[in-house]
């Protein structure tokens, strides 16, 4: 037969020009492209190998061999597959039939033309070579039989083809390199591509190298894939060479799940929850899993598989269900993702509810990590809030400062009567554990979570209620305490001043602080303080105030209710002094020290601590005085 000349379609040639001036500079996915294509063709003859029996066989394993020649800049791959006739090779490599590389083209159209990271967004499969080839070789036999062909290309508008002579099934692709991509002709640099994108190809793929002037075929790829084995062929090493290879991170994991879901989205994948917190775990953005389809490597940091607040695991998943050639864009709208998101997330949360029950002081070494970042789910994923709620951990008025307590635990020993889990918010254990707001719950035996992580006002905007319990805010709105609990004989408040007595104090208190605070109330909160602040029902707590102003969100103050305590001797002292009509400025001072005493034991800063100083330094010299 002689030698056809055809030109290709005219968007196959729209598409080799860009191919060939491509300034794309991740060329290597040309290998990975042209070695899936092959792993293709051998699944392709197998499936038919077993209706057909009449195909050629061939005498080597089903596998993918490349070889090379470094000084004439050659790199060849070849398979043994079912292969291609000539009308398929012209069907096949003359016209655009993969929808991927449709889709490329047409957002080719309608963005900047020389945009050419799309091309690694869609892999643009076969003609990708172009990138780094200068003429490309097919040479193909049908496992069908009739005759070899060979298609010859320089990427410039046309392609030849004739018969030609090749005794195996399945197609040889001969690359010219150009001069400035010899490097793929290196044996290092193959090795390395197929490493990264190809491990877990299901064939063999071969490199022939020259060693003392003898060739040998190694083999380049893994074989079965640690997730796609059945779990008891796999050993703890296993997966843990498996997990430093996909993270990067050379401990050993804390725990991992191994997965092989069959239902309407099959697909095979193990994950692994770190021991440490990378050092990225409040920057990164990277997060996901390792995505392969059909053994090829698609994206390493797949987003549409692990939810945010799960950036600490890494992983794998394998699944069939996807096309080979599927771009990020298809990875955002495919609705297969999420289903499998989904299992891996509950997957991942019984196995740390697991560990919770376990062992407790491994699960809490994890929880002090990443904690605060699990509890961002409670935002951002409803679905997951109640095995969520069993997985957080809280420090509390009866923990101490290295203990925890977890929503079960408290609620076992809430005290009589008590329908409502307590909390207060602040900035640090020290912070909050003498806090005035604590006294009237502390001596009624009633144990107070305490929300001090940043992420905990949040965490409460979006997880108000737990099972029957309300979370109830000790420093907001009202507090009723009667009933509940039972306050010990030796803490019973001291004599409450009655309420008529306070009414000028209260009133000199409301005049004096007028631009500071919304509201004078009397307390039923305090023991020991004489007066606190508190935000009423539905406002902003100093702590969140505080993270507000940090970020640079202040949306100024909000006032707040000061709570006065009408048993504590310097109220009622102050009250006597007030009806007894007392000098205004002394009593003034008084009034303005307690307003500050209150600020800082709520861990808010004084408006001006060398006033407040002064103030303080002159009462302390009146009482020293007596
Ligand atoms: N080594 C090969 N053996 C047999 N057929 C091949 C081989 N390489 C390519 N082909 C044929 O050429 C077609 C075009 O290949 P190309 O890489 O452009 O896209 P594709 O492989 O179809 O894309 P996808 O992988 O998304 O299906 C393939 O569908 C296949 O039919």
């Amino acid at each position: 037969m002689t030698k056809e000349v055809h030109s290709f379609q005219a968007e196959t040639q729209q598409l080799m020009n860009l191919m060939v001036h491509s300034l794309y500079s991740n060329k290597e996915i040309f290998l990975r492209e042209l070695i899936s294509n092959a792993s293709d063709a051998v699944d392709k003859l197998r499936f038919e190998e077993i209706t057909n029996h009449n195909l050629i066989k061939s005498e080597k394993e089903n596998s993918i061999s490349i070889s090379s020649d470094k000084e004439k800049h050659i790199l060849i791959i070849e398979d043994n597959g079912l292969g291609m006739s000539k009308e398929e090779i012209m069907n096949n490599l003359g016209t655009i039939a993969n929808s991927g590389t449709k889709k490329f083209l047409e957002k080719l159209s309608e963005q900047d033309k020389k945009d050419s990271n799309l091309i690694g967004q869609f892999g643009v499969g076969f003609y990708s070579a172009f990138m780094v080839a200068s003429k490309i070789t097919v040479e193909s036999l049908s496992a069908h039989g009739g005759s070899a062909h060979k298609w010859v290309s320089t990427g410039d508008g046309s392609y030849t083809i004739e018969e030609c002579d090749k005794e195996t099934r399945g197609t040889k692709i001969t690359l010219e390199l150009k001069e400035e991509e010899k490097e793929f002709a290196d044996d290092w640099r193959i090795r390395s591509i197929v490493k990264k994108y190809s491990d877990y190809v299901t064939y063999p793929i071969y490199l022939a190298e020259t060693k003392d002037g003898k060739v040998e075929e190694n083999r380049l790829n893994k074989s079965t894939p640690v997730w796609a084995r059945n779990k008891r062929e796999n050993k703890t090493e296993d997966y843990q060479e498996l997990y430093k290879q996909i993270s990067m991170d050379w401990r050993e994991p804390l725990l991992w799940e191994h997965m092989s879901v069959e239902g309407l989205v099959p697909f095979n994948a193990v994950v692994f929850v770190p021991s440490e917190a990378p050092f990225d775990l409040y920057t990164r953005d990277n997060h996901g899993l390792h995505l392969y389809v059909k053994r090829v490597s698609i994206s390493e940091k797949c987003k549409e598989l692990l939810p945010e607040y799960l950036r600490f695991v890494a992983g794998v998943v394998e699944t069939d269900e996807l096309p080979l050639n599927v771009s990020r864009e298809i990875l955002q709208q495919n609705n297969k993702l999420p289903q499998i998101k989904k299992q891996v997330v509950k997957k991942v949360l019984t196995a740390l509810q697991n560990l919770s029950q376990n062992d407790n002081e491994k699960y809490l070494n994890f929880y002090k990590v990443f904690g605060a970042v699990l509890k961002e789910g409670f935002h951002f994923d409803h679905e997951q809030h109640e095995a969520l709620s069993e997985l957080v951990r809280f420090k509390s008025s009866k923990t101490g400062k290295d203990g925890y307590v977890s929503f079960k635990e408290y609620i076992e020993r809430r005290a009589d009567a008590q329908r409502e889990i307590y909390y207060l918010t602040g900035s640090s254990f020290d912070a909050v554990e003498r806090s005035p707001h604590l006294e009237a719950l502390t001596s009624r035996g009633i144990e107070v979570l305490f929300l001090i992580d940043p992420i905990d006002e949040w965490f409460i905007m979006s997880y108000a209620k737990h099972g029957e319990y309300n979370l109830k805010p000790i420093h907001k709105g009202e507090i009723d305490l009667t009933g509940i609990g039972k306050e010990s004989e030796d803490e019973k408040k001291s004599e409450e001043a009655p309420a008529e007595q306070l009414v000028g104090l209260i009133d000199l208190f409301r005049t004096k602080l007028a631009n500071d605070i919304k509201e004078v109330k009397i307390s039923k909160r305090l023991r020991e303080s004489a007066c606190c602040l508190v935000a009423d029902e539905n406002g902003m707590s100093a702590q969140m105030e505080r993270i507000m102003k940090a970020s640079g969100q202040s949306f100024g103050e909000s006032k707040r209710i000061l709570e006065i305590n009408p048993a504590h001797s310097l109220i009622k002292n102050l009250a006597e002094r007030k009806n007894k009509g007392t000098e205004e400025t002394t009593l003034n001072e008084w009034v303005e020290v307690l307003y500050e005493t209150a600020l800082l034991s709520e861990g808010s800063p004084v408006k001006n601590p060398g006033t407040f100083a002064k103030r303080l330094t002159k009462i302390m010299e009146m009482a020293s005085g007596k």
